[in-house]
């Protein structure tokens, strides 16, 4: 049975946390795998001049139950969470909480099955699209275990993701000359060896190397929302940064991240404008939060 596991977005500002203790007033036992990351508690005039001044609405998600396709077992048990555009988003917590499960349901992974809620991307049914419509809609994926592609370079496989990308925005295709000089600037970008893009996708890479090269493919591919799974496990400190500095150099006004993290060190490098947190014992915390200490976020996790 998978555990009782809730999500909430909390901030140090809140009045939920103690002055004394910084520690979050418990509030009652909310849905299990309850997602929120809407402010409760502004007034309407403030709630209503947020709203104006925030970005475009990018992911709405609500109700959002999915299980393992194989055995049924339910595993997401109604998710809300709202994303705008500009927004960087993280969710935090315990092992098995639900967090890969979530990200891999809106690609659209084909182990899932959702079985209730809606997610709507850019306005448009996530639902109903296929996994490869999700990608050419602007979501993109970093996997916690990249997967390897053994026959197919790096290079050609980013060469062939570019152009189908173009070919649906109406625009021509890049020659491999062309697209040499775009990608050889972001390989650098990455500090990555010039060679990884002749290596077959993710064949024989490190843990590291697997991280870069994922964030590589966001870099060349762009996306309006990119979804990074523990982008932070398996990389030492100079490559953690590394891949923030890019990670944090594709952000725009436009665009958002949903990151995956056990670590405040990557909060650190890539700011959260929410932490949503898959807190045990019931705990419902409800708040945005722009400039969180991330130390919060760590007590919920011990
Ligand atoms: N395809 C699957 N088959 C069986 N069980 C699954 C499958 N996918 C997820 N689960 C189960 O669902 C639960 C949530 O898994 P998930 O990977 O989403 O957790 P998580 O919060 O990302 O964990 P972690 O922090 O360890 O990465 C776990 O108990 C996991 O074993």
């Amino acid at each position: 049975m998978a555990p009782p596991f809730a999500v909430a977005a909390v901030s140090s500002s809140s009045p939920l946390f103690s002055s004394s203790s910084s520690r979050p007033i418990l509030r009652g036992h909310p849905p299990l795998g309850y997602i929120s990351v809407r402010p409760r508690h502004r007034s309407a005039v403030a709630s209503a001049a947020a709203t104006e001044s925030a970005g475009k609405l990018l992911l709405e998600v609500h109700g959002l139950t999915a299980s393992v396709k194989e055995t049924g077992q339910q595993i997401l048990k109604g998710v809300d969470l709202t994303i705008r555009e500009g927004e960087v988003h993280a969710i935090m917590g315990k092992n098995g909480s639900g967090k890969s499960t979530l990200t891999k349901v809106l690609v659209g992974h084909p182990h899932y099955e959702v079985t209730g809620g809606t997610i709507l991307f850019k306005g448009e049914n996530l639902i109903d699209m296929e996994p490869e419509e999700r990608s050419l809609a602007g979501l993109f994926m970093s996997f916690q275990a990249p997967i390897e592609i053994p026959g197919v370079s790096n290079y050609d496989f980013l060469l062939m993701a570019i152009n189908a990308r173009r070919e649906k925005d109406g625009l021509p295709a890049l020659g491999p000359l062309e697209f040499y000089s775009v990608v050889s600037q972001k390989v650098e970008a990455l500090k990555m060896e010039p060679k990884i893009l002749d290596r077959n996708v993710n064949e024989g890479f490190s843990g590291g190397e697997r991280k870069r090269n994922e964030i590589l493919q966001l870099s060349v591919l762009g996306a309006d929302l990119a979804l990074l799974d523990e982008i932070d496990s398996g990389l030492d400190v100079d490559a953690l940064e590394d891949v923030a500095h890019a990670v944090n150099g594709l952000l725009t006004p436009q665009n958002s991240v949903l990151m995956i993290t056990h670590y405040q060190r990557l909060l650190d490098l890539i700011k959260p404008s929410y932490v949503h947190i898959m807190a045990v014992f019931g705990i419902e915390v409800d708040y945005d939060c722009p400039d969180f200490p991330t130390s919060f976020c760590l007590f919920f996790l011990s």
